[in-house]
């Protein structure tokens, strides 16, 4: 059995105020992140949040747009979606990592992101990720967003205007 068939998956979280979300794919396969997006945006629904769309050309931009939005617009937060498939240099390890590393830095700085940018070695490995009825990795990605949202939200009550700490 694969190991992504074992995983917990966490209830998904409820909100009383809106959220609002922020879905930035790469559509460098668009027939595959059609799905992840399908999928993120059946997570937002369900949740009630907003998710709004906009594309960028590959993965390596998806961390520069996220980046862009939180300092220029109002998003409560982040869902990275893409495929990387390996060609025949070391090229697919650049963009996998550097993309999953600026995502994973603009969390530490507190941008809440769910990233569900796929890194395969072959198509059928993707399909399988992506689509709904499948894995459903931009559901997954969406919900880890959310996830982030809920617990920033909580500490902002419970710490009554405490705010971030320096
Ligand atoms: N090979 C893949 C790419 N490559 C393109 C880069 O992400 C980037 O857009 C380019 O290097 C210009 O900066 N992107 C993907 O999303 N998926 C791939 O398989
Ligand atoms: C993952 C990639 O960047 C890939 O599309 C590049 O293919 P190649 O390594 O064959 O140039």
């Amino acid at each position: 059995m694969a190991a992504s068939e074992t995983h917990y998956t966490l209830p998904l979280p409820t909100f009383k105020a809106p959220v609002k979300l922020l879905i930035v794919v790469a559509p460098y396969y668009k027939d595959i992140t059609d799905q992840l997006v399908a999928g993120a945006q059946g997570v937002a629904a369900a949740c009630g949040a907003t998710a709004e769309v906009i594309v960028v050309p590959g993965a390596l931009e998806v961390p520069s747009a996220i980046a862009l939005a939180e300092r220029m617009a109002q998003f409560d937060g982040y869902v990275a979606l893409g495929c990387v498939i390996r060609g025949e240099t070391t090229h697919y390890d650049t963009v996998c990592n550097d993309s999953s590393r600026a995502i994973t830095m603009l969390g530490l700085q507190g941008a809440a992101i769910g990233n569900g940018i796929l890194t395969v070695e072959n198509r059928g490995q993707a399909e399988v990720r992506a689509e709904v009825a499948g894995q459903n990795k931009g559901g997954g990605a969406a919900a880890a967003a959310l996830h982030l949202i809920a617990l920033s939200r909580k500490w902002a009550t419970d710490t009554k205007g405490i705010g971030f700490r320096s």
